[in-house]
C-alpha cells in the first residue's frame, strides 16, 4: 500500500466514509455508478476503495494521458488478494508487475503465442469448432436452443485446443472454469481493507481461491507431464503442428537469451491464456448476435454482405472475412456498447507524475472507464443507439490508437489477444447469419441485464429457433 505523502493538488475526490472510503458507491455495476460520479467530479478524479486510493479516469484525454503520455508510469498492476492465489504469486501476464519478468513473458505471447501467424495457423481448429456447433444448431431442428450455453462451448474449446492440444469437454473441467472465472470477479475486502483482511477468510473467499488453484494447478501438471512425455509426436488428437504448452516446454528447452521459464510460470502463463482468452472472447460475440436480433435491419445488412461473399457455398472461410466490412462494423459497435471488461483490468503507477495539471502519487490504483467514454455523449453521435454504420465510414478501430474506443486497453499493457479473439468471432457470427435463419424464443423485448463481475456477461442465455438456410 502506497506510503502516505503529503499530496499537493489531487484530482477532486467524492466524499468518503471512514474505513469503506467510496466503496459503497459501487453498487453492482460500477462502470455504471463511476460513469455517474465522473459527471460531478469530473474526467479524471481521485476515490478511495477502502484505504487504497483510485484514479478513475472517463474522457479520451485522461484515457490518453494514462496510456500513451505516461504508459511507462501507469504499466503495473495492483497486487490483489485472490489474483495472487490463482496465478502462482502473478507470475502470469496480466497481473505481473512491471518489471523485466513481466516484460520477458509479455513478449514471448506477443511473439510467440498470440502473433499472427501463430494465430493463423488454428485456422483448422476455428473452423471444426464453429462447424459442429452449426451442427448441433441444425440439429435442434427449429426448437429452443441456447446459443449461449453453446458460444462458451465453443470458445473454451477453441483455446483449449490451441492452448493444450486437445479439448477437454466434461463437466468437470467447465465447472472448475466457471468458478475460476467467478473467483476472478469477486470483490476482496482484504486487497482494499487492510484491517479487514479476516473477512476473506471469514467468508471462504480465500480458501474457495485456493482450492481452484489447488485444482486447476493439478488438471495443469497431467497436461504438462503428458506433453513432456509425448515428446517429439508433436501436437495430439486432432490437432496438427504444436500448441501453446509445447511452445512454451520448448522455450523452457532452449532457455532463450538466458531466461528460464519455470514449470509455475508455464502454469500461470496457461490460466492465464484462460482467464484473460475464454470469457471476454465469448461475451463479445454473445452480446453482438444479442443486439443483431433486436436490430432486424442490421441482421438484413449483415445477411446480405455474407450471402453476396458466400455465393452459395456451404460456408464462409476465414480468407472472405477481410471482405465483410459490415461483419467488422457489427463487431466494434457491440464492443462499444457492451464492452467486455468495462473498467479494463486495473493500472498501477509506479512513480509520483503529474496528469493534467493534478498530481498523482506513485502506488495510486488506476482503472479507466472504458464503457463510460464508449458512451460519451461528446464524443459520440447518439451513444445509446446500436448503428454499427458508424463505423463504415470512419478509421476508428480497437487496436488501441483510438482513446474513444478501447476494449482491449493500449499501450504497453494493452491487450495480446485480439486477433485471437477477433478470429473467432468473426469467423462464427458470419457463419452463424450466412447458415440459419434466428428469432428469438419467448415473448417481449430481450432482457438486456447484466451480471456483475470483471467480464460484464448478459445476465440470462439467448434462446433463439434457428432455420438453416440451406
Ligand atoms: C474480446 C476479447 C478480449 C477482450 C475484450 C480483452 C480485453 C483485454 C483488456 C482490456 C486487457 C487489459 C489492457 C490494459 O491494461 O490496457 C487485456 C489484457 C490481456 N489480454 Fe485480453 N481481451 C480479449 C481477448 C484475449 C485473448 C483471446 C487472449 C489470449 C488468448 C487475451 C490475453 C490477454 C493477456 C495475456 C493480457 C495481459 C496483458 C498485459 O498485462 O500485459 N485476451 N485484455
Amino acid at each position: 500500500f502506497p506510503s502516505p505523502k503529503p499530496h499537493k493538488n489531487p484530482p477532486p475526490s467524492p466524499p468518503k466514509l471512514p474505513i469503506i472510503g467510496n466503496l459503497h458507491q459501487l453498487g453492482s455495476s460500477p462502470h455504471r455508478a463511476l460513469q455517474a460520479m465522473a459527471r460531478s467530479y469530473g474526467p479524471l478524479m481521485l476515490i478511495h476503495l477502502g484505504s487504497v486510493p483510485v484514479l478513475v479516469a472517463s474522457s479520451i484525454e485522461s484515457a490518453k494521458e494514462i496510456m500513451k503520455t505516461h504508459d511507462l508510469v501507469f504499466a503495473s498492476r495492483p497486487r490483489l488478494n485472490i489474483p495472487r492465489r490463482i496465478f502462482y504469486d502473478n507470475q502470469d501476464i496480466a497481473f505481473s508487475q512491471y518489471g523485466e519478468y513481466w516484460r520477458q513473458v509479455k513478449s514471448i505471447a506477443v511473439l510467440h503465442l498470440l502473433s499472427n501467424k501463430r494465430v493463423q495457423s488454428y485456422e483448422h481448429v476455428r473452423v471444426d469448432e464453429m462447424e459442429l456447433m452449426m451442427q448441433k444448431i441444425q440439429r435442434a431442428n427449429g426448437s429452443a436452443f441456447n446459443l449461449s450455453e453453446s458460444l462458451i462451448s465453443l470458445t473454451n474449446n477453441v483455446v483449449c485446443r490451441v492452448a493444450l492440444g486437445r479439448t477437454y469437454e466434461g463437466r468437470k473441467f467447465k465447472n472448475l472454469l466457471e468458478r475460476l472465472m467467478e473467483l476472478l470477479g469477486c470483490f476482496s475486502v482484504g486487497s482494499y481493507i487492510p484491517s479487514l483482511k479476516w473477512v476473506d477468510w471469514l467468508s471462504g473467499l480465500e480458501r474457495k481461491a485456493d482450492e481452484v488453484s489447488k485444482e486447476f494447478d493439478e488438471f495443469l501438471e497431467g497436461v504438462i507431464d503428458e506433453h513432456v512425455n509425448a515428446k517429439g509426436v508433436v501436437g495430439f488428437e486432432g490437432s496438427k503442428g504444436q500448441d501453446l504448452v509445447d511452445v512454451l516446454l520448448e522455450f523452457q528447452r532452449e532457455n532463450v537469451k538466458g531466461f528460464h521459464l519455470k514449470r509455475d510460470m508455464i502454469k500461470a502463463i496457461i490460466v492465464d491464456l484462460f482467464t484473460a482468452g475464454t470469457d471476454t472472447t465469448f461475451t463479445s460475440l454473445e452480446w453482438a448476435i444479442c443486439e443483431l436480433l433486436r436490430h432486424p435491419r442490421a441482421m438484413q445488412e449483415l445477411r446480405r454482405e455474407v450471402v453476396e461473399i458466400g455465393q452459395g457455398r456451404s460456408s464462409i472461410t476465414e480468407d472472405n472475412l477481410d471482405k465483410l466490412p459490415y461483419l467488422k462494423a457489427v463487431i466494434k459497435e457491440a464492443l462499444r456498447l457492451h464492452t467486455p471488461l468495462p473498467l479494463l483490468v486495473p493500472r498501477e503507477s509506479t512513480e509520483d507524475v503529474k496528469l493534467l495539471g493534478y498530481d498523482i502519487l506513485s502506488g495510486t490504483q488506476v482503472l479507466v472507464n472504458a464503457w463510460a467514454i464508449a458512451r460519451d455523449p461528446s464524443v459520440w453521435e447518439e451513444p445509446e443507439e446500436f448503428r454499427p454504420e458508424r463505423f463504415l465510414n470512419s478509421s476508428i478501430d480497437y487496436k488501441g490508437f483510438h482513446f474513444e474506443l478501447l476494449p482491449f486497453g493500449a499501450g504497453r499493457r494493452g491487450c495480446p489477444g485480439i486477433q485471437f479473439a477477433m478470429n473467432v468471432n468473426e469467423l462464427v457470427l458470419a457463419n452463424l447469419v450466412y447458415k440459419f435463419d434466428l428469432h428469438l424464443v419467448g415473448e417481449g423485448d430481450m432482457d438486456m441485464s447484466e451480471t456483475n463481475g470483471i467480464t460484464v456477461h448478459k445476465k440470462h442465455p439467448i434462446l433463439v429457433s434457428a432455420t438453416a438456410r440451406f
